[in-house]
């Protein structure tokens, strides 16, 4: 073992970061005996030093700036959010010192900055716990499939809204109280609205687009939907049709008539099968399916959030950078050469699921009909169940353009025949 020590500045002491303090202390020796040098914690930066009698008083610091100008060989942020922390991990990556992070917001708005800083000075940048907690899944895109070629990377990346979303289905419960006790298990944001609103999966769906399609996608990139519009008419239609509702994060690298390739990258809600492998994925666990040409299709399961999985992925990282520190040799760099452009969500293929309250007489059918072949869309499916003077339509698409989806409902919505759009909801997957 060396004799030369890998010191550590831990940014942040919440949910992740107490986590990866208890086992930094408690498992030391075991961490050094991996890393091949012991592994010192030389400090940890909490906003208010007072507020934290439980941890060693001489590490505490409420200067996180002055933590990562200290001579540290790798900084650990835990602390979230993209100011001030961006200026802070900068600094870290300048003046050499590896970063460890799950920050998935810095990363999916500023990773290109922080990839530049990092290659400048040689120091490694891993990122492991920003997207699906503990589940090894960066690392196999980064490096396990470097040698393929992804098509498709497709899965539930945010607990939060999953937990709720498995909660409404299963129970009928609440969305409030859902939220809150998502909320009290350590798995929402600070903010929970960019769980609720998308904002966590789409950040998530930018760094998974990058990474698979060697592109930079950014968290504007990607086409934005939340759970918030999500109703109990909504829930009760996919269970009509035995469906479950999932917030999915879709990233596929999309293949035009001419040959020339592009990247659509968004999260929204789907109504998928329930015999779909995704719908038993309930609570905190997330899952990610990976499509790729010569593997075939790969599916990675596991916690995506709370405090204990998260850390797990966040000390895997730390790890590895210190292994590089006392070995030599550097983490694999960005990979963004194939610069690929984003298709804007319009030009998406997709299909939707509508559910329409219309008038039970003769022709509404056939108005709603003419409705789907203005737009060009071609309907897979219809079934009627008759109400007394009212009739309930449930349609479902063949694959259009997003845009001629959204058109052909607008235009449904205005016909004077329909009384009441129920319920609309992109599909994924084929009923068994
Ligand atoms: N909780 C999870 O399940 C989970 C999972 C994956 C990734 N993440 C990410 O991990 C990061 C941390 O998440 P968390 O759930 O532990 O959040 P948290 O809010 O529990 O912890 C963040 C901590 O940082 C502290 N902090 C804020 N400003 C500070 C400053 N200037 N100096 C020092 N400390 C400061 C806060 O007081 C808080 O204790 C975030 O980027 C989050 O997105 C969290
Ligand atoms: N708030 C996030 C934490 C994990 O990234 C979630 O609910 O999935
Ligand atoms: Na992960």
């Amino acid at each position: 073992m060396s004799d030369e020590r890998v010191r550590v500045a831990l940014l942040g002491c919440g949910t992740v970061g107490s986590e990866v303090t208890r086992v930094l202390l408690d498992e030391a020796d075991e961490l050094a005996a991996r890393v091949g040098a012991p592994v010192e914690l030389a400090g940890i930066a909490v906003r208010r030093p007072d507020k934290h009698p439980e941890l060693p008083q001489e590490l505490l610091t409420n200067d996180a700036g002055a933590l990562v100008e200290s001579d540290v060989d790798i900084v650990v942020e835990l602390i979230g959010g993209i100011e001030p922390v961006r200026g802070w991990l900068l600094t870290a990556l300048r003046k050499g010192r590896s970063v460890v992070t799950a920050n998935k917001a810095l990363l999916s708005e500023h990773s290109a900055e922080l990839a530049e800083a990092a290659d400048l000075s040689g120091a490694d940048l891993y990122y492991e716990a920003s997207v699906a907690g503990a589940i090894p899944l960066l690392r196999p895109l980064r490096e396990s499939l470097a040698g393929d070629r992804i098509t498709r990377v497709m899965g539930i990346v945010n607990g939060t809204t999953n937990y709720i979303l498995s909660a409404m289905d299963a129970t009928g419960a609440g969305y409030a109280e859902t939220l809150d006790e998502a909320s009290r298990l350590g798995y929402a944001e600070a903010d929970p609205t960019a769980d609720v609103d998308g904002y966590d999966a789409a950040s998530k769906a930018a760094i998974l687009a990058s990474l698979a399609f060697h592109t930079r996608v950014t968290a504007s990139d990607v086409h934005r939907e939340g759970i918030a519009g999500i109703t109990a008419s909504d829930i009760a239609a996919a269970r009509l049709l035995n469906r479950t509702v999932k917030l999915l994060a879709i990233c596929e690298r999309v293949t035009a008539d001419d040959g020339t390739e592009s990247v659509s990258a968004r999260v929204h809600p789907v109504m998928i099968p329930r015999s779909h492998q995704l719908a038993g994925v309930n609570g905190a666990f997330n899952a990610v399916y990976v499509e790729a040409d010569a593997a075939g299709e790969l599916m990675f399961y596991g916690q995506g959030a709370g405090g204990a999985p998260t850390a797990s992925a966040v000390l895997g990282d730390l790890v590895a950078a210190a292994r590089n520190r006392v070995a030599g040799g550097r983490g694999p760099r960005e990979s963004a050469h194939a610069a690929l452009p984003v298709r804007p969500m319009g030009q998406t293929p997709t299909r939707y699921h509508i559910s329409l309250d219309v008038a039970d007489r003769a022709g509404v059918l056939a108005q709603v009909a003419q409705a789907f072949a203005t737009h060009d869309v071609s309907i897979a499916a219809v079934r009627q169940r008759d109400r007394n003077s009212t009739a309930s339509l449930v349609i479902v698409t063949h694959s259009a353009p997003d845009a001629a989806l959204r058109a052909t409902v607008d235009e449904i919505g205005k016909l004077d025949v329909v009384r009441e759009v129920v319920s609309v909801m992109r599909v994924e997957g084929e009923d068994s």
